[in-house]
C-alpha cells in the first residue's frame, strides 16, 4: 500500500484497457474497503486515475459512504475519455416513459410494498418521467412547478444568498470531514431563528448559521404546500397497500416551516447516500424538495436488510447497499420532488457527481435544492428523551437488522461532534399509528389545556 501513498502523480492519460487492468488487480486484492482508512482509499483511487486531485478523489469518496468500488464506477467513464476507445460521458438525456412500454391490458396500479426491484446489483437506471418515478420510486415529482419567472427570480435569490454559505463538518472514519457541497439552514420567524441555535442539534451539535426564510422562499412555501398535500394524498390512494396511510404516518396536513437550502457548486459536488434526520419530522416524514439551476442526478436505493440479500454474497457493506442497484431520478430546473412517507426509513438517497453537466442560462454550473420540511412540536428536543450526557437524543429507525428493522430508538449523537466521546445511551422509541410520541398523546387528553400540535 506505501507504493500507492508515497508515489509521484504522473501526468499521464492512460488508457482504458491499462485502468482496467489495475481495477481487476484492485478487485483480485479483494480490498478491505470497510476497514481501510481514508487515506489509503484516496491513495487508491489515486493510483488508479494519476491525473485526479486528491481532494477531489476525497470529495468523491465521501459522496458515495466512502467506497471505493463506486468510486472507481463513477471514474471509469471520465477516464475512458482519455482513452482511444472513446465513451461519451453521462448526461441529462431524454427517455421515453417505462409505462409507455407497458400493454394497455396490463393495469398499472402499482403498490410500493410488492414492487419487484426494477434493477439489479450494479445498475442504474435512470428515471425522467413522473409516471416512471412515482411507480418505481419512493418519490413524485412535479415538472415546471412555479410559472418561469418565479423560478428564475428565486434561482437568482438563492445563487446570492449561497455565496456566503459553509459547509457541514462531521466525523467519518474518525477523521473530521467536510460536506462536499455548502449548505444553510433556514426557519420562518427570528424567535424560531434563536431556538434553532440553542435548542436542535445536528449531529451532536448546534449549526451556527440559522436565517430566516427570505420573503420568496416564504411564497414558494405557501405555494409547495398544497402540491405535496395533494401528492400524499395520490400516493396513499394508489400506491399503498388498500390505499391506507402507512403505518405511523401523520394524518395531519404537511406544514412546510423550515428549509435546508443546498448549493453544489460544478459537477464534482455531491452528496452522498444518506437517509434524512427525522429527530424533528418524527417518523414517515414526508419532505418537499425543489430543484433550481443546473439539472443533476437524485439516485435512490433501497436498504437491503443484512440477512435479505441471499446467498451470502453482501458480506461487504457497500456490496450489501448495492444489493439492488440504484435509479437515478433525473432532477431539472424547477421541479418538485416530493419524498414520501416511506422513503427515509427504507431507503438512501444521494446527489451523485456529474462527469459532464449543460450548464444553465442563470446558475452556469450550480444547482440549487430548497428541501421544504414540517418541524412537529411534539418533536422539539424539550420533550425528547436525553442521553447520560444530559443531552436530547436523535431519532433513528432500524434498516439492517432484519429482527428489529422498522423499529425506531432514540440514541446519544453527543460523540458524533469532533472531539466528544458521547454516551452509548439506546431506549425504543414508541409512537401511535398515528406517529404521535407518548408526551403528545398524553397531553391530548380532554383534561389538558395545552396540545402539542
Ligand atoms: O440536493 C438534493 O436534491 C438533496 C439534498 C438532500 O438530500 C438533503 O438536503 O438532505
Ligand atoms: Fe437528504
Amino acid at each position: 500500500m506505501d507504493a500507492f501513498v508515497t508515489r509521484k502523480r504522473r501526468r499521464i492519460e492512460e488508457t482504458a484497457s491499462a485502468v482496467n487492468d489495475k481495477l481487476e488487480k484492485v478487485d483480485t486484492a479483494r480490498v478491505g474497503e470497510d476497514a481501510d482508512s481514508t487515506d489509503t482509499k484516496v491513495a487508491i483511487l489515486a493510483s488508479l486515475f494519476p491525473n485526479l486531485e486528491s481532494g477531489f478523489l476525497l470529495d468523491l469518496l465521501m459522496s458515495v459512504d466512502g467506497s471505493v468500488e463506486e468510486s472507481i464506477e463513477i471514474l471509469k467513464p471520465s477516464q475512458a475519455i482519455h482513452s482511444a476507445r472513446k465513451r461519451s460521458a453521462p448526461s441529462i438525456g431524454i427517455q421515453a416513459s417505462l409505462i409507455s412500454f407497458q400493454h394497455k391490458e396490463e393495469s398499472v396500479k402499482p403498490s410500493y410494498a410488492n414492487l419487484a426491484p426494477l434493477t439489479r446489483r450494479g445498475t442504474t437506471l435512470h428515471l425522467y418521467s413522473p409516471e416512471d418515478i412515482a411507480a418505481h420510486t419512493p418519490c413524485s415529482i412535479v415538472h415546471n412547478f412555479l410559472p418561469a419567472p418565479e423560478a428564475n427570480e428565486l434561482l437568482k435569490g438563492l445563487l446570492a444568498e449561497a455565496t456566503t454559505f459553509g459547509r457541514q463538518t462531521f466525523k467519518m472514519f474518525d477523521n473530521v470531514v467536510q460536506s462536499p457541497h455548502s449548505a444553510c439552514f433556514y426557519v420562518e420567524s427570528v424567535e424560531e431563528q434563536q431556538k434553532q441555535k440553542t435548542e436542535y442539534l445536528y449531529n451532536g451539535s448546534f449549526l451556527e448559521d440559522i436565517r430566516q426564510l427570505t420573503p420568496q422562499m416564504k411564497s414558494v412555501s405557501s405555494r409547495v404546500q398544497p402540491v405535496v398535500n395533494k401528492e400524499i394524498a395520490n400516493r396513499i390512494k394508489n400506491h399503498y397497500p388498500d390505499g391506507k396511510k402507512l403505518h405511523y404516518q401523520s394524518p395531519e396536513p404537511w406544514i412546510p416551516n423550515a428549509a435546508f437550502v443546498n448549493c453544489y457548486n460544478g459537477g464534482a459536488e455531491s452528496v452522498g447516500y444518506h437517509c434524512d434526520q427525522l429527530t424533528y419530522l418524527g417518523p414517515r416524514a414526508v419532505i418537499g424538495s425543489l430543484s433550481l439551476g443546473v439539472a443533476r442526478e437524485f439516485r435512490v436505493r433501497k436498504i437491503v436488510a443484512r440477512d435479505d440479500d441471499g446467498e451470502e454474497k453482501g458480506n461487504k457493506i457497500s456490496e450489501r447497499a448495492d444489493a439492488e442497484g440504484q435509479i437515478a431520478i433525473h432532477l431539472p430546473h424547477n421541479s418538485l420532488l416530493v419524498m414520501h412517507a416511506e422513503m427515509q426509513e427504507e431507503f438512501k438517497h444521494s446527489i451523485h457527481p456529474a462527469a459532464a453537466i449543460d450548464p444553465h442560462p442563470i446558475a452556469g454550473s450550480k444547482r440549487i435544492n430548497v428541501t421544504y420540511r414540517y418541524y412537529r412540536e411534539s418533536f422539539h428536543p424539550r420533550y425528547t428523551p436525553r442521553c447520560r450526557c444530559g443531552v436530547a437524543t436523535v431519532l433513528r429507525c432500524v434498516q439492517r437488522r432484519k429482527e428489529n428493522r422498522g423499529r425506531y430508538m432514540w440514541m446519544c449523537h453527543t460523540g458524533l461532534t469532533p472531539g466528544n466521546e458521547g454516551c452509548s445511551f439506546f431506549q425504543w422509541a414508541e409512537f401511535d399509528e398515528n406517529g404521535n410520541p407518548p408526551w403528545a398523546i398524553r397531553k391530548r387528553s380532554p383534561r389538558a389545556t395545552e396540545t402539542l400540535e
